[in-house]
């Protein structure tokens, strides 16, 4: 069997279409337009790439973006202060701090200061408590890109076993409560589970998120399976890989996300599908 592809940059596609046409009509209403800012503390290649590719996302759908490119020196203090300006600034609706930040800062407080209302990232207590509790709230960009690729390709849950291997709180964690709200029997794997083999046999549907190649072996698939490979590795020819052996794994998937053109693409669009959200509720009360 050969997996069918999960094409997560034309599904990314399609939605910056739609986001790009809500932002027309509120031009044509004469209606102030959607903003995010983005805060990135330090020189780490990798982030600075992605900053730069999310204020481009902006720019194509028409949204207002600024950028806050801070030094790696930046105390903990300032990047406060900054927040503070910026949860006070009305043309603002969307916050995202790039992560990682630098050891000295501490990325709980930071996430803590962003006003839940625009915290686009869906990492703040109150968006997760939210979440937890299938309450409207900002998801998780990764993992709710996950589940859109998943519906759209049409995948049901209830009934099915879904396991994800990786518990970090942007990808594993919200990821499992996306699936047990959709309605899956789900087990999350970790870096204490002892025998991750059983569990990655038994899924249905298998999210491998841990951030090292080679800990997920493909071989351990169930044929038919739908596989998300969220991982993403550079090598030094610049060749991007995810954390699973593709080949093996699409010949005994049924579905499959390749990397990159996946979950990465994806996770940028519900980015801005989530500045969108931040923009309309703040538009109906303001705080
Ligand atoms: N504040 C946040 N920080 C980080 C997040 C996040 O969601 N919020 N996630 C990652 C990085 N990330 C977004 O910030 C991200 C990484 C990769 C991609 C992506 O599109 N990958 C492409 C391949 C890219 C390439 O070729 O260079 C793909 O998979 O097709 C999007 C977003 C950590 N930090």
């Amino acid at each position: 069997m050969t997996a069918a592809l999960i094409d997560g940059k034309a599904e990314a596609g399609l939605l910056l279409d739609e986001i790009t046409h809500a932002v027309e009509n509120l031009r044509a209403k004469g209606q102030r337009i959607p903003g995010l800012a983005v805060i990135l503390v330090g020189e780490d290649p990798a982030s600075q790439i992605y900053v730069r590719k999310k204020r481009e996302d902006c720019a194509q759908v028409g949204f207002t973006s600024q950028a806050h490119l801070l030094s790696a020196q930046t105390t903990q203090h300032e990047l406060l202060d900054l927040i503070d300006r910026l949860n006070a600034d009305d043309t603002v609706d969307g916050i995202l701090v790039q992560l990682p930040v630098p050891q000295h800062i501490d990325t709980e407080t930071v996430i803590e200061r962003i006003s839940p209302t625009k915290d686009v990232d869906g990492f703040h207590p109150y968006n997760v408590g939210r979440l937890s509790l299938r309450l409207p709230t900002l998801r998780p960009c990764t993992p709710y890109g996950i589940i859109h690729l998943l519906d759209r390709a049409g995948e049901t849950y209830k009934g099915r076993h879904a396991t994800v291997v990786g518990a970090s709180n942007i990808v594993g964690r919200p990821m499992a409560l996306e699936l047990l709200l959709a309605g899956a029997t789900v087990t999350i794997c970790h870096r204490f589970t002892r025998n991750l083999r059983p569990y990655v046999e038994s899924a249905d549907i298998l999210v491998v998120g841990v951030g090292k190649r080679g800990i997920v072996n493909s071989d351990w698939i169930k044929p038919g399976a739908t596989v998300i490979d969220v991982g993403m590795h550079r090598d030094k020819s610049g060749r991007v890989t995810g954390d699973l052996e593709f080949a093996t794994a699409r010949e005994r998937a049924g579905k499959i996300t390749p990397v990159p053109g996946g979950v990465g693409p994806m996770t940028r669009a519900m980015l801005l599908q989530n500045t969108l959200s931040a923009y309309t509720r703040r538009q109906r009360s303001p705080e």
